[in-house]
């Protein structure tokens, strides 16, 4: 369906600016609480909030899939003005649903040559391939999308919006099928890498807060109809309880430089420490700085300087909180510099070192538990 309305055709470039503009967009979910929203035509953004918040209510309404009031533009071009909305295709935009809505009765390499052919930034053919083989989908690529397990769909269903390559880019809740090992190692590092070659605005819908950290410094909230937001990462680790101690264990968000990359080995400086990753899915350019998670269990404290070890990473770190856990267990919360990160050891270690907070230690873990990467 395509709307020429004159009313409408007026209104298409009437909006100024460089991204994307909600203001007072009402939905039958929000009719109190309207939504406005003012995100840069470029950066990756988180979305989450808990469910039946209004999330996918308010992605629906912003590719024009869900009947709306209000105001939204991107750039100077109008998508919804009053009542009237720009048809679907005709906004520079992607969506995927969390139930991955392939095209049915076509084959994966099928769905995803549409996405090509359609596309506004065409990817290169050494580019689509190398996707292709980095998502898994190779083996699939003849396979009918019927016959595919929820984690392929949605892997297909990821890389059919990376080849369309939209300006703006929405996600929900993309890859909750996938193992959460192979989003976290493989797929959110090449995510990455995509949109800082290919940027764009993206707003990244999940309830896995991690895939939320890896991808963005920024994060949208939606919580009973009402949308906040971008907020910071801090925030809404509180506003999630992220940091209440019935966690079995936590990621903490460092980030670090780049030195170099070499044979799978990345080297990074974090402070005046030089840290190691191995297992690396991503590439990197020297001086970039760039976000990993560390796992709380991951990580060991020593009292001195360790001599040379098969653990490569030692980072000299203060001691800033000691929290009690249930199961022999305590929760330290250290600082590298201004960055914050958790780790977890037995009750046992922490008496016969003789942790105390205020002081300083070092901490050590294998290059191969820098996680995101
Ligand atoms: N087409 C619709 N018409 C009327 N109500 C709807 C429609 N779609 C969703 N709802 C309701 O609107 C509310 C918000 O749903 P929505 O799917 O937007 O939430 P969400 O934040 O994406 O949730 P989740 O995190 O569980 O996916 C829910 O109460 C839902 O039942």
């Amino acid at each position: 369906m395509e709307l020429t309305l004159p009313l409408f055709r007026r209104a298409v470039q009437s909006l100024d600016g460089d991204g994307l503009s909600v203001q007072g967009l009402v939905t039958s979910l929000n009719t109190d609480t309207p939504w406005q929203l003012a995100l840069p035509a470029q950066g990756v953004f988180g979305f989450t909030g808990p469910s039946g918040g209004g999330k996918s209510t308010l992605l629906a309404a912003l590719a024009g899939l869900r009947g709306c009031t209000g105001k939204i533009g991107f750039g100077n071009v109008t998508w919804q003005s009053g009542k009237s909305g720009l048809a679907t295709h005709r906004r520079d935009l992607s969506l995927g649903f969390q139930d991955s809505s392939l095209f049915g009765g076509q084959t994966v390499a099928d769905n995803l040559a549409l996405a090509h052919r359609y596309s506004r930034r065409p990817l290169s053919p050494e580019e689509r391939a190398e996707l292709i083989e980095c998502f898994g989908i190779t083996p699939l690529l003849r396979q009918p999308v019927e016959l595919l397990s929820g984690g392929e769909a949605q892997r297909v269903a990821v890389l059919r919006q990376l080849f369309s390559n939209a300006a703006v880019q929405l996600y929900d809740e993309p890859l909750a099928a996938v193992d959460r090992l192979q989003v976290i190692r493989k797929l959110l590092p090449r995510l990455r890498d995509f949109w800082a070659r290919h940027p764009a605005l993206v707003i990244w819908t999940s309830h896995d807060f991690d895939e939320i950290q890896l991808l963005a410094t920024q994060c949208l909230w939606m919580e009973r109809g009402a949308l906040t937001g971008p907020l910071p990462l801090r925030e809404v680790t509180r506003r999630l309880q992220l940091d209440s101690l019935e966690r079995e264990s936590c990621f903490s968000r460092l980030e670090a430089r780049v030195l170099c990359q070499e044979e799978g080995l990345l080297t990074l400086s974090l402070g005046d420490a030089t840290l190691y990753a191995d297992r690396v899915a991503g590439r990197y350019r020297a001086g970039q700085s760039i976000a990993f998670l560390l796992g709380s269990g991951d990580i060991g404290l020593c009292l001195e300087q360790p001599g040379l070890s098969s653990i490569l990473n030692c980072l000299p770190v203060e001691l800033r909180e000691i929290v009690p856990l249930e199961g022999g267990r305590v929760r330290l919360r250290l600082a590298a510099g201004e960055q914050e990160f958790s780790a977890d050891i037995s009750r046992l270690s922490r008496e016969r070192l003789q942790l105390r907070e205020g002081e300083r230690y070092y901490a050590q873990f294998k290059a191969s538990s820098l996680a995101g990467l």
